[in-house]
């Protein structure tokens, strides 16, 4: 026999619809506790027949059975949080809040009433059951159109957003998530209306449609967040980071739109050691062919981005660089996650045209290694320093976003080498990027071997 051994987790509830399509309701609100490490217990309200294109049918369960779903989870699991989704109607909404009375853990409702898709999920008279309920919960997260139907304050900027925010928190709720995503902008803006305390949370717009799922991926997240213990500026802080993430590595499933990613952030840490696996294993290869004649002068690094990398602390690479010794190549100490500034900037840069690339290594660049460039015959692209606008010159970081957006933006056949010319002070460069490990390390040997030859 084996010794069993037990895993705790916090315990979080939700109380929504099934999305037969998977990408929202109670499908995204467990994936996404399973996400965050919490286990995910379930009370459903009604079943809808949806996939990413739209609902074609929905039954609503008897209350009783609603009822009993919830009697039968908060009286046997520890539950930590709840969130609420779709609740249909009146009737759902009331015994829903008749519930809420006795819980004793936060509540987060998230007012859903209208599908990405178009289609009504909630009654029209149902619409105002919602302030009993709210009364009760912790966090209320609308979008701005639930908002404006529960107040009737039209929502178009921050100040109505914390208008309408402030009309929610009269029916006691202790505070209100306007979410900004159905707003026009380059940036979302999710506004947090407590008593007394104003606090926006924002993020770059990403564009696509695929965001099928988003409401509830975000409720559920606060709520898995909660029922793990983090205080409820964290959660909300935390999930809409995750959200963005989320939405961007969407799940390109079915005909419709898409889904968002709920698994994203959990797979990201899953691929961590691999990643650093992979950095290391190019590495090896350099040092046993010696590509000293490829070695700058302040040093080489490979950089490997984890598949849904978007910060530095999310690469993994050669802490102390590569540098040339008598001996040949050598690595200064081991693969560490976040030990390259320069290199790591210049990949999550170039990610965000061409977001397969996953690993980036900087080169000497001199006039031998820009004829073996020219004799390999590869896309190159180049980026002159002395074009770029003053303000971006202040930081490295913006260099790199700039130079990087200079060589991927528009083009049709993305570059495999970046040739930076340098500046006063600063060294000339090429940098090889490549979707995998082996890719990268055959065209940096390749590029070495005409080098050399
Ligand atoms: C069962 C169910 N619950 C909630 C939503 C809202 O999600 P979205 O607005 O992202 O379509 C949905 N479509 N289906």
């Amino acid at each position: 026999m084996r010794t069993p051994a037990p895993d705790s987790r916090p315990v979080a509830l939700t109380i929504a619809g099934s999305d037969s399509g998977g990408g929202a309701g109670i499908q995204a609100d467990l994936a996404t506790m399973a996400a965050h490490g919490v286990f995910g217990t379930s009370a459903i309200t009604a079943v809808t027949a949806q996939n990413t294109r739209g609902v074609s049918s929905s039954h609503v369960l008897p209350t009783d059975e609603i009822d009993a779903q919830l009697e039968a989870v908060t009286d046997d699991f520890a539950i930590g949080a709840a969130k609420t989704g779709m609740l249909a109607t009146t009737d759902v909404i009331e015994t829903v809040a008749e519930h809420a009375r006795t819980f004793t853990f936060p509540l987060v409702v998230d007012p859903v009433m209208v599908a990405t898709s178009g289609d009504r999920l909630l009654e029209p008279d149902a619409e105002r059951a919602y302030e009993e309920l709210l009364g009760r919960a912790t966090l209320a997260t609308p979008n701005t159109d639930e908002a404006e139907v529960l107040t009737d304050i039209a929502v178009t900027d921050d100040e109505s957003a914390v208008a309408a925010g402030e009309a929610i928190l009269e029916t006691g709720v202790d505070a209100v998530l306007v979410k900004g995503g159905h707003l026009p902008g380059e940036t979302v803006r999710d506004i947090l209306v407590t008593d007394g305390s104003v606090r926006t949370f924002e993020h770059p717009r990403v564009g696509t449609e695929a965001t099928h799922g988003s409401g509830c991926t975000l409720g559920s997240a606060i709520a898995a967040r909660l029922a793990a213990g983090d205080p409820l500026e964290t959660a909300v802080e935390g999930a809409t980071e995750f959200l963005e993430r989320a939405v961007r590595y969407y799940y390109d499933v079915g005909e419709g739109h898409g889904a968002v990613n709920h698994m994203v952030s959990l797979r990201n840490e899953a691929a961590r050691e691999r990643t650093a696996e992979d950095v290391q294993a190019v590495v090896d290869r350099f040092v046993e062919a010696d590509v000293s004649a490829l070695v700058p002068e302040v040093g080489m690094n490979v950089v490997g981005a984890t598949p849904y990398a978007d910060s530095v602390a999310e690469t993994a690479a050669v802490e102390g660089r590569i540098t040339r010794t008598l001996s040949g190549v050598q690595p200064n100490r081991g693969v560490r996650f976040g030990a390259s500034s320069h290199v790591a900037r210049f990949l999550l840069s170039a990610r965000e045209f061409a977001p397969d690339l996953r690993v980036a290594v900087n080169c000497r660049f001199d006039a031998a290694v820009e004829d073996a460039l020219e004799a390999l015959a590869w896309p190159v692209a180049e980026y002159d320093r002395d074009r770029q606008p003053d303000e971006i010159r202040e930081t490295a970081d913006s260099t790199m976003g700039w130079g990087a957006r200079q060589a991927f933006a528009d083009r049709d056949e993305p570059p495999v080498a970046v040739v930076d010319r340098g500046a006063v002070g600063k060294e000339a460069l090429v940098k090889l990027v490549a979707d995998d490990p082996e890719t990268l390390a055959d065209r940096t040997l390749a590029l070495d071997r005409e080098v050399t030859e």
